[in-house]
């Protein structure tokens, strides 16, 4: 089998030594030889890895687009535009598709999965949720059997490795950031992965196919990490609280609910434990019960691993055809799902304000527990709707404080 690489990045290589450099068993699996044709990059003339054969890179789609020997294309390149047409004219030519790229997945998943049924090729994508971990093949498999009402996890590695470092490490975010990015964890653009979008793409994919309907990147609410300073992880501490990047989505009588936001867990719940760039999903079932997955969710091996194992699929299922099934409507219920106890930092600039500032607290919440260090006053509310605290928050920060908050999950 011939196939084309586009992109030669963090997850391009990863493939491209699993096949052409024939890391690990894959070759003892493949039922037939695989050669990688044709690599797409950017730019032919940027320094690379020796073993990688300069021949064969393009800075031209078409040329294999044009190539009929090649039948397989897998995008490990980031982005909407040029990657959309691309996948589109590959399937149009009767070329499979493999993908990491959750950001087109999410948006275009009903698209790309008719144009696949059209041309009677094959289109997936276990690598663009979880890196390593096959969550997407879970999902299509046996889990098919149950209804799924409630996804939960930890679906960013980046974002995961900073909230740990920070915590067991007491380094600073900037600092943790940066470190994730030489290992190449983080997207190109990594507000992708602290803003929350990179994981309400992951979650918008896995609730389109556990709960049958497209919902997209942009039906999910998402509130970033950017804001967790030092102060919070020496309070969540003294608390016996962890703080994670939770991606957390409930279906109930034809509506649905999804949110990707700071948590804090109890420091004994399973996903506190949960560290670095590792990853966690919980699937629950009305057959099987609570699932959870684990495993490593970003990086060159792990993710390269999911995109070999879905060239290998295809080699071993040719006749196999899609069972995703987005065709029914849920209705967005917004943050209607996910009320609880909240944790706020508020950081004051004078002491003036700090009547002000409890005044306002106390208009919405009796409040259960406060304590005040330096120029920041640390508070845990009563239970409260999550778009009552938000607009707490609005008002607070329009009275020139900065403010950390976070759900109370366990
Ligand atoms: N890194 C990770 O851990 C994971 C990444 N992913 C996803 O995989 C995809 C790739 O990520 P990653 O490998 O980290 O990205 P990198 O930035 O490391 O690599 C991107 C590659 O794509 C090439 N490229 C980008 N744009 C174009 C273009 N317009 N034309 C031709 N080539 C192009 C670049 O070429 P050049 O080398 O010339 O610059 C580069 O080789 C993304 O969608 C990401 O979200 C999914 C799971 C995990
Ligand atoms: N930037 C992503 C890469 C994998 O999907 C992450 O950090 O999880």
């Amino acid at each position: 089998m011939k196939i084309a690489l586009l992109g030669m990045g963090t997850v391009g290589s990863g493939v491209y030594e699993i096949i052409n450099e024939e890391k690990g068993n894959y070759f003892a699996k493949a039922q037939e030889k695989i050669t990688i044709k044709k690599v797409l990059v950017r730019d032919k003339g940027k320094k690379r890895n020796d073993f990688i054969d300069e021949e064969i890179l393009t800075e031209s789609f078409d040329e294999i687009l044009n190539d009929e020997e090649i039948n397989a294309v897998i995008f490990a390149m980031g982005g909407l535009e040029p990657e959309f047409t691309f996948m589109k004219r590959s399937m149009e030519k009767g070329k499979h598709v493999i993908t990491a790229n959750k950001a087109v997945v999410s948006e275009y998943f009903e698209e790309l999965l008719n144009l696949a049924k059209k041309h009677n090729v094959m289109f997936l994508f276990e690598a663009s949720v979880g890196g390593g971990i096959p969550i997407i093949t879970s999902l299509k498999g046996t889990l098919q059997i149950n209804q799924i009402d409630e996804i939960k996890g930890i679906l960013n590695g980046t974002t995961n490795y900073i909230l740990s470092k920070m915590s067991s490490e007491g380094k600073a975010f900037a600092d943790v950031l940066q470190q994730a990015q030489e290992m190449g964890f983080a997207e190109a653009d990594p507000s992708a992965d602290v803003d929350g979008f990179d994981v309400s793409r992951k979650l918008a994919i896995l609730s389109s196919i556990a709960f049958g309907s497209h919902i997209k990147d942009e039906d999910i609410y998402k509130r970033g990490i950017r804001d967790v300073g030092k102060e919070d992880m020496e309070m969540f501490s003294n608390l016996g609280y962890i703080l994670k990047f939770l991606a957390h989505s409930k279906r109930m009588d034809g509506t649905y609910s999804a949110s990707v936001e700071p948590v804090l867990l109890s420091n004994k719940d399973i996903m506190s434990n949960v560290n670095e760039e590792f990853n966690i999903v919980s699937i629950k079932g009305n057959i099987i019960g609570e699932l959870q997955f684990y495993g490593k969710g970003a990086g060159k091996n792990p993710t390269a691993n999911a995109v070999v194992g879905d060239l290998l699929y295809i080699m071993n299922n040719q006749n196999s055809r899609e069972s995703i099934d987005l065709s029914q409507h849920l209705t967005n219920k917004g943050l209607g799902a996910f009320n609880g106890k909240y944790y706020l930092r508020i950081s004051l600039k004078d002491h003036p304000t700090f009547t002000a500032v409890l005044d306002l607290v106390d208009e919405v919440s009796k409040i259960k527990k406060m304590m005040v260090e330096k120029n920041n006053v640390f508070v845990i509310t009563e239970e409260l709707d999550a778009a009552v605290v938000n607009s707490l928050v609005d008002r607070l920060r329009s009275m020139g404080t900065s403010v950390f908050y976070a759900r109370i999950l366990s």
